[in-house]
């Protein structure tokens, strides 16, 4: 498997407004390469949004993100998508009528060789590339099942390779644990930690789940009305007292 650099990632004065409310708001935010990013905040902080603004499925109303040196704000979001990054879990992008193996190969078409830099690269082995997806998220034994009828926790892993496949260089992930069971959680934990030290990509999630954020996060950004209240390492964020009377209440060891 070939491997790339990941890429940084750079808010400057990032906003989005809907009408006369402010969503996003002046957001300067910067993820290293290589480094898991967890941003945090109350429902309705402004996460979704932001993430929006990075896929390019928003515009900004003021200010630009930038992948390492290039702007890529005001971009549609396929072009987004062309230029590394990705993300999973929010917006499904599975078609429940073909197998999962088809899944993840219908994902590949369209990526320039040059681009999978993380599978086999040539068109005749789309199909081993799908392989390799499948076994890193670990249901490569489900290749052939149709994917409308996956288990829950596979149904997941097969959205986690769709946005794998393209071998982008930042990962978003939307609240990668949601509606799982503490094992589940934990199993999905490992499998995050196993991707990004094989892939050596960016990794940007949304997650409501203190445990999953201290325990994968380098990095945290704590968002509040749409603003940065803090950012820091995960020892910092949780003991800073502005943090905890604003959003994680009880959690202080
Ligand atoms: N298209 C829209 N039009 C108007 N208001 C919007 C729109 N999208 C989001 N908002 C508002 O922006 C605010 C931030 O919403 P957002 O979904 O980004 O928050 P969030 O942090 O992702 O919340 P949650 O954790 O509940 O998913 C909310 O008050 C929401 O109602």
């Amino acid at each position: 498997m070939e491997l790339t650099t990941a890429a940084s990632l750079t808010t400057t004065g990032l906003t989005r407004r809907f009408g006369n409310f402010t969503a996003v708001d002046d957001v300067n935010m910067t993820v290293g390469e290589g480094e898991i990013r967890a941003v945090i905040g109350p429902n309705g902080a402004g996460k979704t949004t932001l993430f929006n603004l990075l896929t390019g499925h928003l515009r900004p109303t003021a200010g630009e993100v930038r992948l390492g040196n290039q702007v890529i704000s005001g971009r549609r979001a396929h072009e987004v998508a062309q230029h590394g990054i990705t993300r999973a879990f929010q917006t499904t992008n599975i078609f429940p009528s073909m197998t999962v193996h088809e899944n993840v190969v219908t994902a590949l078409l369209g990526v320039s060789h040059a681009s999978l830099r993380f599978w086999t690269p040539a068109s005749d082995h789309l199909e081993k590339a799908a392989d390799e997806v499948l076994d890193l998220v670990g249901i490569y034994d489900q290749r052939s099942r149709q994917a409308g009828i996956l288990a829950h926790g596979d149904q997941r892993a097969l959205e986690l390779a769709i946005a794998l496949a393209p071998s982008p260089k930042i990962l978003l992930l939307d609240e990668p644990t949601a509606g799982m069971s503490p094992y589940e959680t934990q199993r999905s934990v490992e499998l995050l930690r196993k991707i990004w030290r094989e892939l050596k990509l960016t990794i940007i999630l949304s997650e409501h789940d203190m445990e999953v954020v201290f325990g994968l996060a380098q990095q945290v950004t704590v968002l509040v009305s749409g603003r940065v209240l803090a950012d820091g390492e995960p020892s910092a964020v949780r003991s800073n007292r502005e943090v905890i009377s604003a959003y994680l209440g009880g959690v202080e060891e």
